[in-house]
């Protein structure tokens, strides 16, 4: 007969359970489930429970039954160092929440399960949908988690904090979008210093990001973006610190997969103006707090968006000054122009202009005809990566971007 073992989990995963001595049993959610029963059972088969008992499995901690029909190990026989444990388990998952209640798909490391989960004599460990990030983002955000912890050793944050009180001041970023805009009638071009992408692979073998940084801002870029994420986009915060001390005066965007506020100090300290928010993978609150430390450190927050959930999202968010809406999905790589357009119709382009927010159009901008569909769509600015760096005097590649020379 086999025996049905209760867990608490919650609805919306699909999980697996492995035991200490490893064999797998897959979780089911019941197919009606019932109040104070439930929503996931296991499935054992006796012979497994009865090969186990037999191997003689060191004495567990005891479970206690909860009313809606979940178990709990008891805490009071739980080494100490397994209960803290399971408490950032369960402050990990809670964070999961919020941020799958407000659409983020993204999650931010793979999901390892609770510690441990006491069952009698057994000791099982839930293996949440396993070790596989569901797409490219997410497997980029997975690895930028490790990174920055990494990162964070070498250089804490005590440690940057000091080389800021020596840093020369920012460029002002909204400020040259805006003068730009205004000189030439025309959306203000953040051209981009990326070398490679994973959707398109090496975008240009001869990349000098100094040379092409300089290029751009004869062609009459108001700012420029650098990639400093290595291991997806081959680019790095040396080419940031490069550009910025080689005498560009175009402000200068880091884009990097933030996910922790230590990455906006880093940042500012390797020369950055401003700094990329993906609301993909960002809750609210802590968009709302990088924006905060953004403005302590005189660093724009350039907020992006890729669908009208994430626009609505970042338009409840106070401080917001400029978004990017992406027309290019970062999980699936489909990249389509006409997506400015629709965030900004209707009453979304209405709040957006009575909050005097400056829109970004990213991605995907080949032509003057692009160019004049997002600014017929509403937005001030474009950012411009694959088209410009691809042409072998990219100077020469804004003037064809834009149908006319826009330098000064
Ligand atoms: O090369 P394109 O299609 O012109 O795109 C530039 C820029 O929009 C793109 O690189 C980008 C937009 N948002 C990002 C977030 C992370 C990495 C890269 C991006």
């Amino acid at each position: 007969m086999d025996s049905v073992i209760p867990l608490r989990t919650t609805t919306a995963t699909a999980a697996t359970v492995a035991t200490t001595v490893r064999p797998r049993f897959s979780i089911q959610p019941l197919s009606n489930p019932r109040p104070n029963k439930p929503a996931f059972s296991l499935s054992v088969p006796s012979s497994i429970f009865m090969s186990h008992r037999a191997r003689n499995l060191p004495q567990c901690s005891p479970v206690r039954a909860q009313q809606d029909g979940s178990a709990v190990a008891s805490e009071s026989t739980i080494p100490e160092g397994d209960a803290l444990k399971i408490k950032e388990w369960e402050a990990e998952r809670f964070k999961d929440e919020i941020a799958t209640s407000e659409g983020i798909r993204i999650r931010r490391r793979p999901p390892s399960g609770p510690p441990l989960h006491y069952v009698g004599p057994f000791e099982f460990r839930l293996q949440n949908e396993g070790n596989t990030p569901r797409n490219i983002l997410e497997e980029i955000v997975w690895n930028k988690d490790k990174e920055v912890a990494q990162m964070k050793e070498k250089r804490p944050l005590i440690v940057l904090n000091k080389l800021l009180s020596s840093a020369p001041p920012t460029r002002d970023f909204l400020g040259a979008l805006k003068e730009s805009y205004s000189r030439t009638e025309l959306p203000a071009l953040i051209a981009e210093v990326k070398k490679a992408s994973p959707s398109r692979g090496v975008l240009r073998e001869d990349f000098n990001p100094v040379e092409i940084a300089k290029a751009y801002e004869r062609g009459g870029a108001a700012c420029l973006s650098v990639l400093t994420d290595k291991k997806y986009f081959q680019g790095s915060f040396e080419n940031l610190e490069a550009i910025r001390n080689a005498g560009v005066e175009c402000p200068l965007l880091c884009k990097e997969f933030v996910i922790e506020a230590w990455q906006l100090y880093y940042a500012r300290v390797k020369g950055a103006d401003a700094v990329l928010l993906i609301a993909a993978i960002l809750p609210d609150l802590d968009i709302k707090y990088m924006i905060k430390i953004c403005k302590l450190l005189g660093l724009t927050a350039l907020v992006e968006v890729h669908d009208e959930r994430e626009m609505d999202r970042v338009l409840g968010i106070d401080g917001v000054e400029l978004i990017g809406i992406n027309n290019r999905d970062l999980g699936t790589f489909k990249v389509d122009i006409s997506n400015t357009k629709k965030l900004l119709e209707g009453e979304r382009g209405e709040r957006i202009r009575e909050k005097g927010i400056i829109v970004v159009g990213e991605s995907g901008l080949f032509t003057p005809a692009d160019i004049a569909y997002v600014q017929e769509a509403g937005v001030k600015a474009v950012l411009v990566g694959e088209s410009l760096v691809k042409q072998p005097d990219p100077t020469k590649g804004i003037s064809e971007l834009f149908g006319k020379d826009i330098s000064c």
